[in-house]
């Protein structure tokens, strides 16, 4: 009963018509503590129909690219746009003349959604909602990227995350709601706000609570000798596709998986926001087994807010041997160099060493070679490994791999081993776990150097010792 008494104030101020039934799984399935979804099989978002999407800016051209991406993102059909170069109107955020156009549209094209880029106020949202027809449902473009969020999250974890996400963005507008007298309605434990308050301490205290597998299953990887390497940058730059061409073998998922994310097979899409949990596979790189962990884009103007709810995925930067950042060098230039700042900056918050970054200038097949050479400047000028190539036809993928190897933590040891099984035995451990370099067999000894993760040579070595031990008895 609570529940719906709160889920009715987070969506009185908001949502005019009722939200998808995959918002209602997420918020209700993290409330009662039951795993519920109501995705379906593939995973991805079900075709909504048709969407209007309007954007106001201070002068023309108003940009519409992202927000048409962004609902495109959340499973709609664009098929009409609407832009305003004038003051924000306090009452529509568009101002009526254009509304009632953009409602005699959403009339005609029988538009189930109408997507305001930028921020409404509840009261805004409500008027907008009346002045639509009814199965017209109005999203901003934080509500709309919300919506994605929360369709796309598979997890326990992920979907607590974007619940918290959602009540972040209610709070403030349930108190601008009451205070416009738009809300005055109370529930049995107190007012719409507080109650939303309490939710959002409990979802943190949970979230808090909840072990993190992506943690240990990473630190149990890193025991066993695997290499990490986390792909980031803004989503459609093509970090799923650099990750499946660095991937072993994609075809085969692992029956028995040792992480839920291990079976994942990222997904390729020209479209924003694709990959929205994290997604590991095994890679040999430089003959060194690694884990190559494909993450959630960021997006350009995300609020800090949100970035917050998802710091899980950009933790498993911080916890990388190595991030390569995936820039999209078909972007404008200046575009490429914003972005590029925007990224680094996010991965110096979570403490990664510019040392361990790779930059990728990637899609370099869409440019000539001079618009290539100018992206990789500005992209030297911030880090000093740069790699200009094309995931997806391959150019340059070995420097791309010379480059990441170069960064992994090594050590060279030198084993001398008594000739024999256990040695040989030694020896193809040894060629799963590290670079072989060199063997030389002198009749009774073998002498092999290795040059691999520090922690694997010095399991090596302890074997190697114990060899010896035993031969010597
Ligand atoms: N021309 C060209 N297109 C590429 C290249 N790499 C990726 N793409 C395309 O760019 C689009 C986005 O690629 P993804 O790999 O899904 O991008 P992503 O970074 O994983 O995106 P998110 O999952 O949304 O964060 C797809 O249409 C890819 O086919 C490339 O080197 N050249
Ligand atoms: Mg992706």
């Amino acid at each position: 009963m609570q529940r719906n008494a709160d889920r009715q104030t987070a969506s009185t101020s908001e949502e005019p018509t009722t939200g998808s039934q995959t918002d209602e799984a997420a918020t209700s399935g993290s409330a009662t503590g039951e795993e519920t979804t109501n995705r379906d099989d593939s995973g991805s978002i079900a075709k909504k129909g048709t969407a209007i999407v309007a954007a106001r800016g201070n002068q023309a051209p108003v940009e519409t690219t992202e927000i048409r991406q962004l609902t495109e993102a959340a499973g709609y059909r664009v098929v009409d746009e609407f832009t305003q170069v004038r003051p924000r109107d306090p009452g529509t955020n568009l101002g009526d003349g254009k509304v009632a156009e953009i409602a005699r549209r959403a009339e005609v094209t029988e538009a189930m959604a109408l997507v305001v880029d930028g921020e409404l106020t509840p009261t805004q949202t409500t008027t907008l909602a009346a002045r639509m027809p009814d199965e017209t449902r109005v999203f901003d473009r934080y509500r709309l990227i919300l919506a994605i969020f929360a369709e796309q999250a598979r997890h326990r974890r992920a979907q607590l995350q974007v619940e918290l996400a959602r009540l972040r963005y209610d709070l403030p507008r349930i108190k601008e709601a009451a205070d416009e007298g738009l809300l005055n309605r109370r529930t049995e434990r107190g007012t719409p706000y507080y109650d939303v308050r309490d939710r959002i301490d409990r979802l943190e205290r949970k979230l808090e609570e909840l072990p993190t597998p992506a943690e240990q299953f990473r630190e149990r990887r890193r025991q066993e000798g695997f290499d990490l390497v986390t792909l980031a940058g803004y989503t459609n730059a093509g970090k799923s596709t650099l990750l499946h061409r660095l991937a072993d073998d994609l075809s085969v998922t692992d029956a028995s998986p040792a992480h839920p994310d291990e079976t994942g097979v990222a997904e390729i899409e020209d479209r924003l926001f694709k990959t929205l949990e994290t997604t590991t596979r095994r890679a040999t790189l430089d003959e060194r087994p690694t884990l190559v962990t494909d993450t959630v884009g960021f997006v350009q103007d995300l609020p800090h807010w949100l970035v917050q709810s998802f710091s899980e995925t950009l933790s498993e930067a911080a916890s990388a041997d190595v991030v390569v950042l995936v820039a999209d060098g078909a972007d404008p230039v200046g575009e490429f160099e914003a972005k590029l700042d925007v990224s680094l900056s996010v991965l110096d918050e979570q403490d990664v060493a510019r040392d361990d970054v790779v930059v990728t200038v990637n899609k370099i097949d869409c440019q000539s070679s001079a618009d290539v050479e100018r992206r990789r400047r500005i992209a030297a000028e911030r880090a000093d490994s740069v790699v200009t190539m094309s995931a997806s036809e391959g150019t340059n993928f070995d420097r791309l791999v010379d480059a990441i190897a170069a960064r992994l933590p090594s050590r060279r040891e030198t084993i001398t081993l008594p000739n024999g099984d256990e040695a040989m035995s030694l020896l193809s451990w040894l060629y799963d776990h590290v670079t072989v370099d060199s063997v030389e067999y002198t009749g009774k000894t073998v002498v092999i150097t290795v040059d691999g993760r520090p922690s694997v040579i010095a399991k090596a070595l302890a074997r190697a010792e114990a060899i010896a031990a035993t031969a010597e008895e």
